[in-house]
């Protein structure tokens, strides 16, 4: 299906509840058209907020919000579109099915607004079932659901409709671990299919890497970096983006411990660096000789915890404990000592404000891929 979904921009959007900090403060954020756009960020961060501005559910204190070339929303240009006329689909955490329709007539229902005639209504409301899995609860009503049945309807109510733009709000928190997965993949595919502009927020950090295109993290009310999901992973913008993105998150190192100013002096950089990072896949255990553009230190084994496909260790040199994971297995037990490497090119520095450091040369080296 061709599509002609819009670009999102939003221009000095800010909202204040009255009280308290700014629940988003002066966010200039553009969604590029057909984008699926994961706005990510821990709870009370104004992904929300964000979201319900777009949708015209929630007034701005300032700014403004523009989709495709119409002003939906602007403070100071005194605009406020209704959300009924933004041509969009919603779907939040709590799915709001009507209680008294069936299954069917929920999904049904915005057709028949749209005056949509009954074959055509019934093929859509089938299709749309039949893609959120839900097709055999067509004729019960959302009580006799689960909370996930219930969010599958809800999505498929969305879907029936056609929107241009989606903003999804927690839409899979619902859902057991494995059907999170199979419709993170079905929500992926349909956006490759139709070119939605998909706008959907998440406090998850591998569901924003797995179906993004764009990832827009948060903290506070304030933009921390928009960017590709492997950009936010390989070249986060600050310390906070480094530590919330990958499990187990970044290894950040003071550089006022031992091992933090010995690969502060490794790395020579120019800059003033406080912290350097490394990721714990990018730390490795050298059985053998160690590679030459790495650098090498003994650490204690803490603990090894295996997942099944790797292995992820905590060790300590001194005082400071790293993560480390592997592919191989690693056969130590706590107390042992194991020599440890990390390629020059997969460190990351940091400046006292936590702000990465320009210049600096992560992932540069082929060896730290
Ligand atoms: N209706 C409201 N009245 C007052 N304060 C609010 C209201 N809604 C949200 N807030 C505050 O605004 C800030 C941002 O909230 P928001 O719900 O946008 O965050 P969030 O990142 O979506 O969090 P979560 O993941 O927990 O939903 C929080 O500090 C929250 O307490």
């Amino acid at each position: 299906m061709a599509s002609t979904a819009p670009t999102i921009s939003l221009k000095g959007v800010t909202k204040s509840y009255g009280t308290g900090p700014l629940a988003v403060d002066n966010l200039d954020l553009v969604m590029p058209a057909r984008s699926f756009t994961c706005l990510l960020g821990p709870s009370g961060c104004g992904k929300t907020t964000t979201l319900r501005m777009i949708a015209g559910l929630e007034n701005l204190t300032d700014g403004t919000i523009t989709i495709g070339d119409r002003i939906v929303d602007s403070v100071p240009d005194g605009v406020f579109v209704p959300p009924e006329k933004r041509g969009m689909g919603l779907v939040f955490q709590n799915y709001a099915l009507w209680p008294h329709l069936t299954v069917r007539a929920n999904v049904e229902f915005g057709l028949r607004i749209r005056k949509v005639a009954a074959a055509e209504r019934r093929k859509v409301v089938d299709d749309a079932l039949a893609t959120m899995q839900i097709g055999w609860a067509a004729d019960r009503y959302p009580s006799q659901l689960s909370g996930g049945q219930q969010q599958r309807v809800s999505l498929a109510r969305m879907l029936a409709v056609k929107p241009e733009v989606l903003l999804l709000d927690e839409p899979l928190s619902n859902l057991d671990a494995r059907l999170r997965l199979e419709m993170r993949a079905e929500l992926k595919r349909l956006h490759e299919e139709t070119g939605h502009t998909v706008v959907f927020v998440t406090h998850d950090q591998l569901e924003a890497m797995t179906m993004a295109t764009h990832v827009a993290v948060m903290k506070d009310g304030v933009l921390q970096q928009l960017a590709a999901p492997l950009e936010v992973y390989h070249r986060p913008a600050n310390t906070f983006v480094a530590e919330f993105v990958g499990s187990p998150p970044m290894n950040l190192i003071d550089t006022t411990t031992a091992i933090g100013a010995q690969a502060c002096a490794y790395l020579r950089p120019a800059g003033d660096v406080a912290t350097v990072g490394v990721r714990p896949e990018h730390v490795r255990v050298v059985t053998g000789p160690a590679p030459d553009d790495a650098f090498t230190f003994d650490a204690t084994v803490k603990a090894v915890l295996p997942t099944g496909s790797s292995w992820t260790v905590s060790v300590l040199t001194g005082d400071t404990e790293i993560y480390l994971v592997s592919t191989e297995p690693v056969a130590a037990r706590g107390g042992e000592t194991l020599r440890c490497a990390v390629a020059a090119g997969s460190l990351h520095t940091f400046g006292k404000d936590g702000a990465r450091l320009a210049g600096d040369n992560a992932m540069e080296t082929e060896w730290a891929r």
